[in-house]
């Protein structure tokens, strides 16, 4: 009879609902009655209801307690808001008084409009200012050609932000927000800053300074035309290994080459093999012998020429472990976003890239270091590899997660688990960090793509980077296994924990002849080769909206 009771329940599925132990606590007494016998206390002690009464009241204590808790948060929470907000006030009552220092010593910092600011701290102090009467109080002062906001024009000033640094620079623009807190703007300096170099060299005149205004004279990147000053005189031809169609073509242009433009050629040794087994014609083909002399190769060559598809590109560029000749890519292969020539045109196009002058697209390369973990210091490294469209760093074979701590300019970015990371330059993005979500970005853009390989996280979205930043990709010692990190898809590196990657843009960029433009070749090869956006256009007929 019990089993049976105790499977019936209440509405709210705690136990059953006839016995009076289950009943609320003002019946609570008439349950007594079940005393009567000792089998009648057994029963209640077994059942389940009083159990369930006790739960509710740990429920509600244990609400109580986090109602307290949050109420505790809340109050200490406000105690830090009023001493933050005192703090700042009395930073700001210290820099009112040393600028009114300042006023009273000479009349410099207001020269401009003293009387706009003394105007300006009379508000601040005694009654709230709206938002746009202190900008345009801000506005009156930069027409009168002061400003706080000056801008050095890389490294040498001009003459008005001269005379203006001469007479004491540090004026201050006070706004009063609506709620009646004082902003104070400190008056600032831009100017361009390189990556070890504090020295003036290397700044260019682009950022310049006019009433105010923040204006750059010229970008970053803007489309690069070639322009011989003398005569192209030495072409690379390399080529897409074990395919007849290109040897053969490989063949006809390097003879077209030396009798019609009088060039001299260099080839692999491989090539060189091909061509002399084909005939002793060829004798006068250069080659090299070993690594040495391939390091010195960009000193004897004017031109490269590719025929095969990217790869070759990416194995021309990987030849060069400095500067890289401009390399002119013809089209032999099924995909092509950095081979933009046609080879039955090659004639032509040969001929016109010799005369020149040819719009290029600089190929950004990032180099990487790997960092041993058993180095004695940071410049310990392995021969840097430089890459032109990524590297990638993954878990290899193994099953587990991979594990890796990537920090920017040593602020930490996050922990990759996952399948890995792609970090690639923007030639790459349509490559291995497309297919891995990254977005397609135009090859001109200065950028590094850090690009998850299928992360174990739904909020993983990919970056864009600046490209003056240097990434480091760090095994950690808890890592469950050892990474492995690869190189425009070659010459795969081990990582063990500890080891790390270190990467930043290479000073030498690969040089690629377009055919029409930067743009208009990015945008040909990602239509061409990805279909990008392919839809039938809507016809007309049909529902309307007019
Ligand atoms: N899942 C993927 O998408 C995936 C996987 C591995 C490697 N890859 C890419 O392959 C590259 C190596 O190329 P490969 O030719 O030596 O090897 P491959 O012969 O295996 O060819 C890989 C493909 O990537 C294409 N490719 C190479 N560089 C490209 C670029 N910048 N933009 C668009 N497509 C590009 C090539 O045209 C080729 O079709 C690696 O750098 C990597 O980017 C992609
Ligand atoms: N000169 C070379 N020596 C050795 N390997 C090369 C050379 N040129 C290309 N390769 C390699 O050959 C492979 C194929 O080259 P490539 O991508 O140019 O041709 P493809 O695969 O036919 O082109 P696509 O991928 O567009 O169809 C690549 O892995 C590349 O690294």
């Amino acid at each position: 009879m019990t089993t049976s009771k105790l499977n019936s329940t209440d509405p709210h599925g705690n136990g059953d609902a006839s016995l009076p132990c289950s009943l609320p606590d003002n019946k609570f007494s008439d349950s007594l009655t079940l005393f009567h016998s000792e089998k009648a206390v057994q029963e209640l002690l077994q059942q389940t209801p009083i159990q369930h009464t006790d739960d509710h009241l740990i429920e509600f204590s244990e609400a109580l307690r986090t109602v307290a808790k949050a109420l505790k948060q809340a109050a200490e929470g406000k105690a830090f808001a009023q001493a933050e907000a005192a703090e700042w006030k009395r930073r700001f009552e210290l820099e009112r008084a040393q600028n009114q220092q300042l006023e009273h010593k000479g009349k410099s910092p207001g020269e401009c409009n003293g009387d706009i600011n003394a105007q300006r701290m009379e508000n601040s102090t005694n009654q709230p200012m709206l938002r746009n009467e202190a900008n345009e109080q801000s506005e009156n002062c930069c027409t009168n050609g002061l400003c706080s906001h000056e801008i050095l024009h890389d490294g040498e000033t001009d003459s008005h932000a001269k005379a203006v640094q001469n007479k004491m620079m540090r004026k201050v623009h006070s706004i009063t927000c609506l709620d009646g807190n004082q902003l104070v703007l400190a008056s600032f300096k831009l100017s361009w800053w390189c990556k070890g170099d504090i020295s003036d060299q290397h700044k260019h005149d682009i950022v310049s300074f006019e009433r105010g205004n923040i204006t750059t004279a010229g970008r970053s990147s803007k489309q690069i035309s070639l322009k011989w000053e003398s005569n192209p005189q030495t072409v690379l031809v390399m080529t897409k290994p074990n395919s007849t169609s290109v040897q053969i073509l490989c063949a006809e242009m390097i003879r077209w080459m030396k009798e019609h433009k009088k060039l001299n050629i260099y080839v692999e040794p491989r090539v060189m093999g091909e061509l002399l087994s084909e005939s002793s014609y060829f004798n006068f083909v250069q080659t090299w012998k070993d690594e040495k002399e391939i390091l010195s190769l960009h000193t004897k060559v004017d031109l490269v020429v590719t025929l095969g598809g990217d790869g070759t590109v990416l194995w021309a560029a990987s030849m060069f472990k400095g500067p890289v000749p401009p390399i002119v890519s013809f089209s032999l292969g099924s995909l092509g976003f950095m081979t933009p020539f046609h080879s039955e045109q090659y004639r032509d196009c040969l001929d016109s890239i010799l005369k020149g002058p040819i719009s290029i697209t600089l190929r950004h390369r990032m180099q990487c270091h790997v960092i041993r973990d058993a180095a004695k210091n940071e410049y310990e490294t392995e021969e840097p590899i430089l890459v032109l469209n990524e590297v990638t760093i993954d878990r290899g074979i193994s099953s587990f997660l991979a594990n890796l701590e990537c920090y920017c300019d040593n602020s930490f970015v996050t922990r990759v688990q996952g399948d890995g990371l792609i970090l690639s330059t923007t030639s790459g993005s349509t490559a291995y960090s497309l297919g891995a979500g990254g977005s397609m970005v135009h090859p001109q853009v200065p950028g590094i793509l850090f690009t998850p390989i299928c992360p174990h996280s739904l909020s993983f979205r990919p970056l864009i980077l600046p490209e003056h930043v240097t990434i480091r990709v760090q095994v950690p010692f808890n890592s469950r296994s050892p990474a492995w990190a690869s190189f425009d898809g070659k010459d795969r590196k081990q990582l063990a924990a500890g080891d790390a990657l270190v990467c930043s843009m290479a000073p030498w960029p690969v040089p690629t002849a377009c055919q029409i433009d930067s743009t208009n070749d990015f945008l040909r090869s990602i239509h061409d080769g990805l279909h990008w956006n392919l839809r039938k256009t809507q016809s007309v007929d049909g529902p309307q909206d007019l």
